[in-house]
């Protein structure tokens, strides 16, 4: 499958919030995303989507200038993203962090604060912007009550929405954000994702909306989300275009290995997968047996008779 960058580009031509051509990113001399030609447009949630290790956080980490790239351009606003000074780029662009380490010795509103230090003069108190922002970003995030309590205290989804508070505060008009559904119940999933798809721009409606580009697993939230899927395997992108369009069970089978139908939600028509299996099986009416001591004990039934018995 061929990428379609138009599917991506500027409806009116307008300089987009991300341009990549030729992008290489890795570590050392490991390169990880390979050759990405890619333009993310300003307003609304491109989700990136794939499995495990296919490069996702490493796109993330290229344009939050976390690495720099080995090779190509990559473009933030139509400027070379090394060509921005990192307070004015951190006010632009906020980055969510797969697994971000809790800071000892900090309440909830004081970690959330730290979003506003791109903002701030460093000797300078918290503005009367700043103390709105914060308390804006906890009441969106519903931390208003637990805005005193040490974040070490908080359980793994109250901290996951410290996080997100955090980025919210920062206030820039680009969010990256990679598994922000992490440790979230399946309610606060969705109060995210959707309070993600209406975000105003920072700087008001007249704006349009804030542009996200986040990382979900979930493939389902992905699709009632996004306004624009970005799938990739091995470092490359192999689909870029509205869930309807990426969302295939071909798709699926070539990004995931997964035998899936796929299903228009009766309620507004986006599709759902439904998964079957590995592609590389046959079709299981169950899963097979698993052996956790694959050389069984003199006498125990062997997994195999286990299989033929459950079926
Ligand atoms: N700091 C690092 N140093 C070296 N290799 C790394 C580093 N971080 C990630 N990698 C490697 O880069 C590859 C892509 O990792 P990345 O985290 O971008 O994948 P991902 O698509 O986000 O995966 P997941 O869905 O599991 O989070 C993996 O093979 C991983 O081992």
């Amino acid at each position: 499958m061929t990428p379609d960058l138009h599917a991506v580009a500027d409806p009116e031509g307008e300089v987009p919030a991300f341009r990549m051509r030729g992008l290489s990113l890795g570590y050392d001399d490991r390169t990880v995303v390979r050759e990405v030609d890619l333009d993310i447009p300003h307003g609304g949630t491109t989700v990136l989507i794939g499995a495990n290790g296919c490069g996702k956080t490493t796109l993330l980490k290229g344009l939050s200038r976390q690495l720099r790239p080995l090779a190509g351009t990559l473009e933030a606003d139509g400027r070379g993203v090394r060509e921005w000074h990192s307070r004015q780029y951190a006010r632009s662009v906020s980055l969510l962090p797969q697994s971000p380490v809790v800071p000892e010795g900090l309440t909830v509103a004081e970690l959330v604060e730290r979003g506003r230090h791109p903002h701030r003069r460093w000797w300078g108190a918290p503005s009367p912007d700043d103390d709105a922002a914060v308390a804006r970003a906890m009441e969106l995030t519903e931390l208003t009550e637990l805005a005193g309590r040490p974040v070490e205290e908080l359980s793994g989804g109250q901290r996951q929405r410290v996080w997100i508070a955090l980025t919210l505060a920062q206030r820039a008009r680009t969010m990256l954000l990679d598994e922000p559904t992490s440790y979230l119940d399946l309610a606060h999933q969705v109060d995210l994702l959707d309070m993600l798809r209406g975000l105003e721009h920072p700087e008001g409606p007249r704006r349009g909306r804030a542009t996200v580009v986040a990382v979900l697993h979930e493939l389902n939230l992905a699709a009632r989300v996004a306004d624009r899927l970005v799938a990739m395997a091995a470092g490359r992108i192999v689909a870029v275009g509205p869930p309807a369009e990426v969302l295939t069970p071909e798709l699926l089978a070539e990004v995931f290995g997964l035998r899936a139908d796929v299903v228009p939600d009766p309620v507004g028509g986006r599709p759902v997968v439904l998964p079957r299996g590995r592609a590389r099986e046959g079709a299981h009416p169950a899963p097979p047996a698993v052996a956790l001591d694959p050389t069984p004990a003199a006498g125990a039934r062997p997994a195999a008779e286990t299989v033929r018995n459950l079926s």
